[in-house]
């Protein structure tokens, strides 16, 4: 129950802090809405909730629980309720609750990690950049989150980029326990670390590890844009074989131009990151195509780029690191889209941070490596998605 009530305490939050911005609340709300089919949520239950918090709010907020807090909380409540249950009633119209998946591919390229192909039994609609919850039949009702690391296909093929996190449930499940022909449950798209539609230009990316999943869906769906927009990327990683998707960005490279995949290695081949003694990295120092280092210190070497949007998605810490380095080469902050859930760094950033909380990722496996302020927190990510 510690997680549900931080769940709860995060969404209520979320809802106050987006009063006074009706569009940030809607999508918000929307999303909740949506993502609640999967739980069996039906639009009676939120009046027991409702009265439910009322008494909780009203017993533990002693003397301030005045006749104007109340109207105010029990208005708050019923506006979030009802922009959720219309979202619902809207996405039943055309989309279940959940959808069934086939591992139709699996590949494993080290014991800790997995990239897995699923076939969904219905269409899944969604845009490159957003992910999905997924529940694995070893643990039913734990759902947790990952990006989608395709463009939609016509074929309804998804492409999951998974890293195990020691302990974690369902990270071990699909990399260690999930066989070909095995079923997995998936909730309805989420997140807006998407294109900007209205942009036509240059794109500079940071990936870092499994964060490469979203980034590459953006990418697959430049491929497809009618005016071209060049696209920088540094695909970082501690060693090569962790660069699950190099093969395919380095075709779509061969075949585009406009794209240029830089990786960063910690070292080529290397000992554990632990061990890894530190040197700096520069476009300078390449090892065949790779620079040595971490991403952010590979930021300087791309020149200016006072002209690109920017899309970072990583380990928090690597996120944290990279955004004032883009800033220090010209992005300008509304520019940058990122997916940390807040990091006080700056609010002119896009954060597709719906529901994240200290310590967790609201996507992908939820590793919070690295020193540089990443807060600490369970290994594992919990899929926030649930009030
Ligand atoms: N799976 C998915 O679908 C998605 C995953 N994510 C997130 O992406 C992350 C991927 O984790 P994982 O694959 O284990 O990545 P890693 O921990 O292996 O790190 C990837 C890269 O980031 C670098 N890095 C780590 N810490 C720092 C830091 N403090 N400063 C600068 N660079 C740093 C690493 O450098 P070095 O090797 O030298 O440590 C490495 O080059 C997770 O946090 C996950 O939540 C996000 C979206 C989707």
């Amino acid at each position: 129950m510690d997680v549900q009530r931080d769940r709860l305490f995060s969404a209520l939050t979320e809802i106050v802090r987006s009063l006074d911005s009706p569009d940030t609340l809607d999508t918000y709300l929307g999303h909740l809405g949506r993502d609640h089919r999967k739980f069996g949520v039906e639009a009676g239950h939120y009046d027991a909730v409702g009265a439910a918090l009322m008494a909780t709010v009203r017993r533990f907020a002693g003397p301030a629980w005045t006749a104007e807090a109340a109207q105010a909380w029990s208005e708050a409540y019923g506006l979030a309720a009802q922009m959720m249950i219309e979202a619902a009633e809207e996405h039943s119209a055309w989309a279940p609750p959940w959808w069934h998946a086939e591992v139709i591919d699996l590949v494993r390229p080290r014991h800790d990690m997995a990239r897995l192909t699923l076939r969904p039994n219905q269409p899944y609609s969604y845009l490159p950049g957003q992910y999905l919850s997924l529940q694995a039949a070893r643990w039913p009702r734990v759902w947790r989150p990952y990006s989608i690391a395709n463009a939609p296909r016509g074929d309804n093929l998804l492409r999951l980029v998974v890293r195990a996190v020691p302990g974690g449930w369902v990270s071990n499940a699909l990399v260690t326990h999930t066989r070909l022909g095995d079923h997995v449950l998936l909730g309805p798209p989420r997140g807006s670390m998407v294109l900007d539609a209205a942009s036509d230009r240059a794109l500079v990316c940071v990936a870092g590890g499994s964060g490469i999943a979203p980034i590459k869906a953006i990418i697959e769906q430049v491929v497809g844009l009618p005016h071209r927009r060049s696209v920088l990327l540094l695909y970082a990683a501690g060693e090569r074989r962790e660069l699950t998707e190099i093969a395919d960005l380095l075709e779509i490279q061969a075949t585009y131009p406009w794209l240029r995949v830089i990786p960063v290695l910690g070292s080529d081949p290397g000992p554990p990151a632990a061990e890894r003694p530190r040197r700096r990295a520069s476009a300078e120092k390449p090892v065949g195509d790779a620079v040595i280092g971490r991403p952010h210190e590979a930021i300087a070497g791309l020149g200016p780029l006072d002209e690109h949007d920017a899309y970072v998605c990583g380990p928090p810490a690597m996120v944290r690191a990279v955004l004032p380095r883009l800033r220090a080469a010209g992005v300008r902050r509304s520019r940058i889209y990122h997916d940390l859930p807040e990091t006080g760094t700056g609010a002119g950033e896009h954060a597709d941070a719906e529901e994240g909380e200290s310590g967790e990722r609201r996507d992908g496996t939820g590793r919070t490596s690295g020193s540089e302020g990443a807060p600490s927190g369970p290994r594992e990510n919990l899929d926030h998605s649930a009030l």
